[in-house]
């Protein structure tokens, strides 16, 4: 028979070989091969013939014929064409950047290690890690474009302990610590196992070759030179470009496993250590089966990848986004007829698991800063020449200096003080920087009322009142004041700095005529929550920055959104909102005073009763009990305006609605 040509098409899923072991005593009756490669046929004798099911050991015997679906398979099939047709494809994909694995299934004896490693009398007998190995380093010396770097790593599982094949090279470095399986990045490494770095193909062979030698083997009665453990010889490639701009590189994994013998124990006549040896690798194998029918199962959401070590070394080597290459190992002796069957059920179940390839890229960050550095770099040139051109050179994109910050910092408080219309900016940072220094100056005025009012609170909750105020005062701001609420209706807070001590509800005034005040917390809470919703200048005209009284006028409320339309206004509109207007300027005056004198005040020191009650003079409550007026009569003219505005809103209903009457 002659190599079987690949019969299957069937994409993303793993792809299933079948490779035959020569035999003189070749079952040719019962097995059939598909000559297109496509399928393979067994027909095992029904029990009852000439051989007895339990002595075949064949667990299924109420069938006795199979048909199992392949992608081909390898008859008569040499070690070079086996390798051309399932191994050259994973050393160029992982040189592309895809992982891959092969692995061999089979009865001990029916050429797994044949195979992956090859026999080693005769150099064309050499298996498909030799020839990986040698395609690699043409492949590499080929592609003069690319860095690649090869590491390899091989391990052996051995009633379920890992060992590290390459542990007694030279260069070894964990020899003797225990391995443990690690997942990172979705991937699965061996904590502990020696990466080895080959620089050439010798290197590479020299890696092959002394984990052989180390490769635990037992004598079996199958099978003198018969291994009892699972071999996974890996071979880490990355790839990268030798161009310093690209900072894009590939890095993949490539395995190659033989695994154990897959026959049952009862017909190994094992006993003692070869036992226990066949117990284990019936049930690593067990549960690599367990896993490979999970992987095949839609919907399950649990894979035991990790009841063995097997399969947890394997846990991204198995379909997935990796690709990977199942070799059934048979034997065709008529003796070995279970053993096929039960080799290609495996293979059958393995055929169903999803393979979907993907490309292990990542990025370098140390070249991608190099390169954005140098993008970065090549933009300000174009920057500068486009500048130039249209006469911008002294603008500066470079980070604003202390220097700058300290200017900057100045304009914009001479901006807040009035003293400023413009500030200057012509950079994308510095307006970011002007943003921040106005947050600093709104956090540190934000600070300072908050600090101003925790000093009223104590001076509040450290004395009470200390003094009957006169009757008039008492009487002009007596309890109906407390807070920002005049008639009932909030009037509005100044700024909430001069307010706040206006706003008392109780007044003093000592027998030396120095007034006393103190202030309940009730009464700063709701001076500061009204200060921080009414900080709006209501009056179109003759309003400072912020001040100006918002008279409990919400959006709508406001002088201007009272004043009459253009064109609809009436006489006794535009007299009440001058009244108003006139009446915000002096609002505006008389709370400028109430600061002059509060600085004043503060500047020759703040005096407190002996209960810690803040004191002010006459001058200082007489301007406060002034703007306690002027709110007041600002209320009445805005409820005036307010009426007006609706009655005038009535008018021109009425006219529009004569309008069209008219018309008809
Ligand atoms: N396709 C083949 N062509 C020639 N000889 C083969 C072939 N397959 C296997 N053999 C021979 O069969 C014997 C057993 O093969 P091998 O050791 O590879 O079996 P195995 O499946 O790896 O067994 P074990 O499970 O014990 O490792 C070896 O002497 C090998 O040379």
């Amino acid at each position: 028979r002659k190599q079987m040509k690949s019969g299957g098409n069937r994409s993303k899923k793993v792809k299933v070989w079948v490779r035959v072991r020569p035999s003189q005593n070749f079952a040719d009756d019962a097995i059939k091969l598909d000559p297109e490669g496509r399928s393979l046929q067994i027909s095992v004798p029904r029990p009852g013939g000439d051989q007895q099911p339990q002595q075949r050991g064949f667990a299924n015997n109420q069938r006795s014929d199979w048909s199992f679906r392949t992608d081909g398979i390898f008859s008569n099939s040499s070690q070079q064409e086996v390798y051309e047709t399932v191994g050259a494809d994973l050393i160029e994909s992982g040189l592309a950047g895809y992982n891959g694995t092969i692995m061999c299934y089979g009865q001990t004896g029916a050429g797994k290690t044949f195979t992956i490693t090859g026999a080693t009398e005769m150099f064309h007998n050499r298996g498909l890690v030799p020839r990986a190995l040698s395609h690699l380093y043409k492949e590499i010396e080929a592609k003069s474009d690319l860095a690649i770097t090869v590491r390899i790593t091989y391990l052996e599982i051995y009633n379920d302990t890992m060992l590290d094949l390459l542990a007694t090279m030279p260069d070894s470095q964990e020899a003797g610590s225990p391995l443990v399986i690690t997942e990172e990045n979705g991937g699965v490494y061996v904590k502990g196992l020696n990466v080895h770095l080959a620089q050439s193909e010798e290197e590479a062979l020299n890696l092959l070759f002394e984990g052989e030698t180390n490769r635990a083997t037992a004598a079996h009665a199958l099978n003198k030179n018969s291994s009892r453990s699972h071999t996974i010889f890996t071979v880490y490639l990355e790839t990268r470009s030798r161009f310093q701009s690209n900072s894009k590189y590939t890095m993949s994994k490539i395995n190659f496993v033989d695994l154990a013998g897959s026959e049952r124990l009862q017909k190994t006549l094992s006993t003692g250590k070869t036992q226990q040896e066949a117990s284990y690798i019936n049930k690593s194998l067990s549960f690599l089966e367990q896993t490979v029918i999970a992987l095949t199962e839609k919907n399950r959401d649990h894979v035991p990848y990790r009841q063995s070590k097997l399969t947890h070394y394997l846990k991204d080597s198995i379909g997935g986004g990796c690709k990977t290459i199942l070799i059934a190992n048979i034997w065709g002796d008529v003796r070995q007829l279970d053993e096929t069957v039960s080799t290609m059920r495996f293979a059958q179940r393995m055929s169903c698991v999803a393979s979907e390839p993907v490309e292990n890229q990542r990025t370098d960050p140390s070249i991608m800063v190099k390169v954005l550095e140098a993008e970065i770099a090549a933009l300000k040139k174009e920057l500068a020449m486009h500048n130039t051109l249209h006469n911008k050179s002294h603008i500066h994109y470079e980070p604003i200096s202390e220097q700058q910050r300290f200017e900057l910092r100045q304009q914009v408080q001479r901006y807040i003080d009035g003293d400023l219309d413009d500030i200057d900016l012509t950079s994308i940072r510095q307006i970011q920087a002007v943003f921040e220094l106005f947050r600093e100056a709104c956090l540190a005025s934000r600070e300072e009322a908050d600090a101003r009012l925790q000093e009223l609170l104590a001076a509040q909750q450290a004395g009470g009142v200390a003094a009957t105020p006169p009757e008039g005062a008492a009487r002009s701001l007596g309890p109906s004041t407390s807070g920002a609420q005049l008639g009932g209706e909030a009037v509005g807070d100044l700024d909430g700095r001069s307010f706040g001590i206006a706003a008392r509800s109780e007044v003093g005034m000592d027998e030396s005529g120095v007034f006393l005040q103190s202030k309940r917390r009730e009464a700063a809470a709701a001076t500061a929550a009204s200060s921080k919703k009414q900080r709006q200048h209501p009056l179109g005209a003759g309003g400072g920055s912020s001040s100006g009284a918002a008279a409990g006028a919400d959006s709508e409320g406001t002088l201007d959104a009272l004043r009459p339309s253009r064109g609809r206004r009436c006489q006794a509109g535009d007299a009440a909102f001058e009244d108003a207007g006139v009446r915000g300027t002096e609002i505006d005056r008389s709370r400028l005073r109430l600061d002059a004198l509060k600085v004043e005040r503060e500047a020759q020191g703040n005096l407190y009763t002996d209960e810690g009650e803040l004191i002010i003079n006459e001058e200082e409550f007489v301007e406060i009990k002034k703007l306690r007026q002027l709110k007041e009569s600002y209320k009445a003219d805005f409820d005036r305006l307010k009426e007006l505005k609706t009655q005038i809103h009535y008018c021109q209903k009425m006219v529009d609605l004569t309008r069209q009457k008219l018309i008809q």
